[in-house]
């Protein structure tokens, strides 16, 4: 990618800014710029650490010769998003005696940003966390707002904390090298804003779905960049979910469920956010609230970018109901889900009844 760098303010208490360009995994200057201790840990996994995870480091350390920087390199995956390797970092925290003015700087994905930022806002109950995201998912969504988490097997994300970064700083180039089903699992993500809340965001990903299918750089950073701005604004109005950012959780009600099912192992987020959005349209359609007309336009455009569109085979509808009982949403009055009036038009609705549920998870 080599359209120029970009900036989104994310407002609040505390207020951090998104990079977005190409190459500043290798701007010192930028890296460091959050750092105001002495000490910085560096989380990855093995799949990123071995791309970045020097280049990361001597930048750092060109801009900071006295910074001490040490690593901790995770399994890759979102079945190691668990407990055990949180409790790794922790121990690789106090190992590397990491005081609370040290900087963890989370390089990966969405599983390492997630882990990472709540290793970084429980090691001495808060330290400064820079995201480094290097997927188009990490990019567009999980780097920023400050929602960290592991999953345990009951259920995605059930146990984190809400922990703003002091700074993500985004290197585009590195999309370069994501495989094309990463690529295809942020695009979800990515749609999910114009789904949710932006029509006219939505007609120009039909129009760009062959350019960002081909990693146009133009269309790429015009799509991040937007899908920042979405998410900025969201969570500097709502930083903890008490109101309008659960909208940012269209499809997830379904596609935890569906992750949780599959044991982590099956379809990747994204992509069961993607299925969980065409299942929260046929939702709201069953509740007579939207036209089946915007449940076809959603389910043609993710089909076109390469991304499934109905449950995987095998799922048992009474089990991905149980799971959904225990989704973050859910209160005493029932299940809530983001469920739509139509393109754009997103909200969350309470007490859903179950029937209707198992009504669009039986087909
Ligand atoms: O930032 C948010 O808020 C989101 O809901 C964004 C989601 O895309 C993301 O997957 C998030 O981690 C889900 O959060 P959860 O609270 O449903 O676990
Ligand atoms: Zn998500």
């Amino acid at each position: 990618m080599t359209t120029s760098a970009r900036e989104v303010a994310v407002a609040g208490d505390t207020p951090y800014t998104i990079h977005i360009g190409p190459r500043l995994l290798d701007d010192g200057a930028l890296l460091a710029r959050s750092v105001r201790g002495r000490d910085a840990m560096l989380v990855s996994d093995a799949h990123v650490a071995p791309l970045y995870a020097d280049r990361v480091t001597a930048a750092l350390q060109a801009a900071r010769p006295d910074l001490r920087i040490q690593r901790h390199v995770l399994p890759p995956g979102e079945a190691a998003k668990t407990l055990a390797n949180f409790a790794e970092v922790t121990l690789a925290l106090a190992d590397a005696r990491m005081r609370r003015d040290a900087t963890l700087f989370a390089l990966g994905g969405g599983v390492i940003g997630d882990l990472a930022g709540f290793a970084a806002a429980c090691w001495m109950r808060g330290i400064d966390c820079v995201q480094l995201p290097t997927t188009l998912l990490a990019m567009v969504d999980s780097s920023v707002g400050g929602k960290t988490a592991v999953d345990l097997p009951q259920g995605k994300n059930l146990v984190g904390a809400f922990h703003p970064p002091r700074a993500v700083i985004a290197d585009t180039a590195v999309l370069r090298t994501l495989p094309a089903r990463e690529l295809r699992a942020g695009l979800a993500e990515v749609v999910k804003y114009g789904a949710l809340g932006d029509a006219d965001f939505l007609d120009w990903l039909d129009d760009h779905a062959d350019a960002l299918l081909a990693m146009d750089d133009a269309a790429l950073a015009e799509a991040i960049a937007r899908s920042c701005a979405h998410k900025a604004a969201i969570v500097a109005r709502d930083p903890f979910e008490h109101g309008e950012r659960a909208l940012l959780n269209l499809g997830h009600t379904f596609g935890h469920a569906i992750e949780t099912e599959q044991g982590y192992g099956g379809l990747n987020h994204g992509e069961a956010v993607a299925v969980g959005m065409v299942l929260a349209a046929q939702l709201s359609e069953v509740l007579g609230l939207a036209p089946a007309a915007d449940t076809v336009h959603l389910r043609d455009l993710l089909q076109r970018l390469g991304l499934p569109v109905d449950l995987p085979g095998g799922l048992d509808p009474d089990r991905l109901l149980a799971h959904m009982r225990l989704d973050k949403k859910a209160q005493a009055d029932g299940l809530r889900f983001i469920v739509w009036d139509g393109v754009g038009r997103a909200r969350v609705l309470a007490g859903v009844p179950e029937a209707a549920v198992l009504d669009v998870l039986r087909g």
